[in-house]
């Protein structure tokens, strides 16, 4: 579905991403790890198209997302959730308006009861009370928020979602509930995702794939188990040294094949 094939990104002639390669098949959540500063957010901001990078190819579906109708059409196919929930709402808006902001975009020539219809089932699948619809962000949680941006995000339908860093600005409790929604989400949708954390415990508990990207660079691609048990690379292995307790793979290992990414 998406294929990034040696991929440059610099910045001010300094190179933040460096002969990226990596593919994301239908319904396959893949996660990618590192430290702060290894070049995450900038390869998802290029997969959505925030960001222009300098060489390489990014396939969707066959058809290059350099070629501007490509893009365009994507838009639609791919979404990106970010990091700080409360930055991505506008403060004005109340949750309808957003929701509603997002489907006249997408669906602009539904009726309104469809747009109703639609903003009440969305919030019913991020497990937010339909009374959510008249709130502002500062009269919900960060973790409301966050549901809230997941619902934006599913209103085109998507078939990919770029969640950068999403569950970061989360207390531990309120991650696992949101990890536990994207897996239903995932069962009942059929998305793949792209999960970007620099916590390893958080991606293996939820991607089938993970890659680890160091400076730019990508040092070790595999299925989550064989990568967590059998990590190959010097800092793949300094990153689980850090994370003393890993959760038990009560996705991932379910899910598990025995594959390795394409690099
Ligand atoms: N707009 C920009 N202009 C110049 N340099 C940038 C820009 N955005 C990112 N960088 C640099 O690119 C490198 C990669 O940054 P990036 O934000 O992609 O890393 P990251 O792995 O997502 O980090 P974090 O986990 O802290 O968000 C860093 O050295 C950063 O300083």
């Amino acid at each position: 579905m998406l294929e990034i094939q040696a991929l440059h990104k610099d910045y001010q002639g300094k190179r933040v991403l460096d002969s990226i390669h990596f593919s994301i098949g239908d319904g396959e959540i893949v996660g990618l790890i590192g430290m702060s500063g290894s070049g995450k957010s900038t390869l998802a901001r290029c997969v959505v198209g925030l960001e222009k990078p300098q060489a390489g190819k990014m396939l969707w579906n066959g058809q290059s997302l350099n070629d501007k109708s490509v893009r365009r059409k994507s838009r639609r196919d791919i979404q990106m959730v970010f990091q700080d929930p409360r930055n991505s709402l506008n403060p004005a808006w109340t949750v309808k308006r957003s929701l509603l902001e997002s489907m006249r975009q997408f669906h602009g020539t539904r009726s309104a009861a469809a747009h109703e219809h639609m903003m009440e089932g969305l919030l019913t699948s991020v497990r937010l009370p339909v009374d959510s619809l008249h709130r502002y962000p500062h009269e919900l949680s960060t973790g409301q928020c966050q549901r809230v941006c997941l619902a934006r995000s599913l209103v085109p339908e998507p078939k990919l979602l770029v969640l950068d860093e999403c569950l970061s600005a989360l207390d531990v409790s309120i991650q696992a509930q949101m990890i536990t929604l994207l897996r239903d989400l995932h069962q009942h949708r059929q998305m793949s995702y792209l999960f970007i954390s620099h916590d390893i415990a958080v991606v293996a508990s939820l991607c089938q794939k993970i890659i680890v990207i160091q400076q730019g660079v990508i040092v070790e691609a595999a299925d989550a188990h064989t990568l967590i048990h059998n990590p190959r690379h010097p800092y793949t292995r300094s990153l689980l040294a850090d994370t003393p307790t890993l959760p038990e793979f009560t996705y991932a290992s379910e899910e598990r094949e025995e594959r390795s990414l394409v690099l």
